[in-house]
């Protein structure tokens, strides 16, 4: 049977309006509507989606269970909430926002410390001599266990913290954090610096797909389109469309267009009358105008391109190679 895509999108929170926005500049709009239980909404242009509005952590849960074929989630969640994630999901894509790093930080007091090596120092002498183990304070336990063992720190134990973890240290409930940081104003204000070599992972809302959903034929057709979308849209926005119309404008003209201004020419040669389009980043692209019109060219027309569907679909192919 075929049942629809469900695309896992952050009901609240900071990634909830750039994942909006990341769809809209795909050409893709959200929609919300308040079912029985929880919130389920549509995607306007592509067949067969079903919208599920979760929190951020809450979708990499959905995606690890199969639940959901496709979300928008932080990659912390995902390497935190999912144990073996390359297993279960699959990031298809890094999305260019909700950048954040997942950071061991230390009282700027801590002169002594500064790389992870003088933390292990730091903790053992301290197990030593008070007799008991420093305290990390995080709410992400796993990646905190995974990175301390790959640096052989031992003596330490984790203090869960579901909020205000800065404060720990000067609270005397920890005396060093596990957290994500991207400003660093509020490690600032807690008088905590970060370790050194102490960057656990450097994160950002990916879109990631679920590799235990059920891929029927149907959210196969609708995830290749959606995606189709993303790829065609990113290709697009980052080239202009260039077109003229002279009489000396050949083949030769194009190739070195092409050759010193990174355009290329998707439609090949001019037509006989010296009509050509081409496609420019827009770095270059005053330079190419002033070139055409230096060759003969009496107007060149400059203008955004909403998308540029390629043959190839290499999100999707990606996907594809992981389903089967
Ligand atoms: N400065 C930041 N503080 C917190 N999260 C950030 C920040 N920048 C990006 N993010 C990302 O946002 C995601 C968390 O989103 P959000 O806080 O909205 O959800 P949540 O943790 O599920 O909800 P809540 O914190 O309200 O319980 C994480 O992937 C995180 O890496
Ligand atoms: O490096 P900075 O730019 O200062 O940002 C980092 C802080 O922002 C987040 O807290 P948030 O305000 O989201 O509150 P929360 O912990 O309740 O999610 C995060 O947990 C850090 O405390
Ligand atoms: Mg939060």
């Amino acid at each position: 049977m075929n049942t629809p895509l469900i695309v896992a999108v952050p009901s609240k929170g900071r990634l909830q309006e750039n994942a909006g926005a990341f769809f809209g500049r795909a050409g893709m709009n959200l929609t919300q509507s308040r079912g029985a239980r929880d919130y389920r909404g549509t995607l306007t242009g592509v067949e067969g989606v079903e919208i599920a509005y979760l929190s951020a952590s809450e979708i990499a849960s959905q995606l690890a269970a199969g639940a959901v074929h496709l979300g928008v989630t932080g990659e912390d969640l995902v390497r935190e909430s999912i144990p073996d994630a390359d297993a279960k999901v699959l990031l298809v894509e890094g999305l260019g926002f909700g950048h954040a790093n997942v950071v061991v930080a230390v009282p700027q007091a801590w002169i002594d410390v500064r790389t992870m090596r003088d933390l292990d120092d730091v903790a053992t002498h301290f197990h030593a001599t008070r007799g008991r183990r420093v305290r990390v304070a995080t709410k992400y336990l796993n990646l905190t266990r995974g990175f301390f063992a790959r640096h052989g720190i031992v003596d330490y134990r984790i203090v869960e913290s579901l909020g205000a973890t800065e404060g720990t240290p000067a609270a005397g409930t920890a005396e060093l954090i596990v957290d994500i940081t991207t400003t660093g104003s509020t490690l600032a204000a807690n008088a905590l610096k970060v370790v050194e070599d102490g960057v656990i992972l450097r994160s950002e809302a990916n879109l990631v797909a679920s590799l235990n959903a059920d891929w029927n034929p149907g959210a196969r057709a609708a995830a290749r389109a959606l995606l189709d979308r993303v790829t065609s849209a990113k290709l697009a926005a980052t080239m202009r469309e260039v077109k003229t119309r002279f009489v000396a404008c050949d083949g030769a003209v194009v190739e070195e267009a092409v050759r010193r201004f990174r355009a290329s020419a998707p439609f090949g040669a001019p037509t006989s009358s010296g009509m050509v389009t081409l496609h420019c980043p827009p770095d270059t692209l005053h330079a190419l105008a002033v070139f055409l019109r230096e060759k003969g060219a009496a107007t060149v027309s400059v203008g955004p391109l909403d998308y540029v569907f390629a043959a190839s679909n290499p999100l999707y192919a990606k996907l594809e190679e992981k389903i089967g």
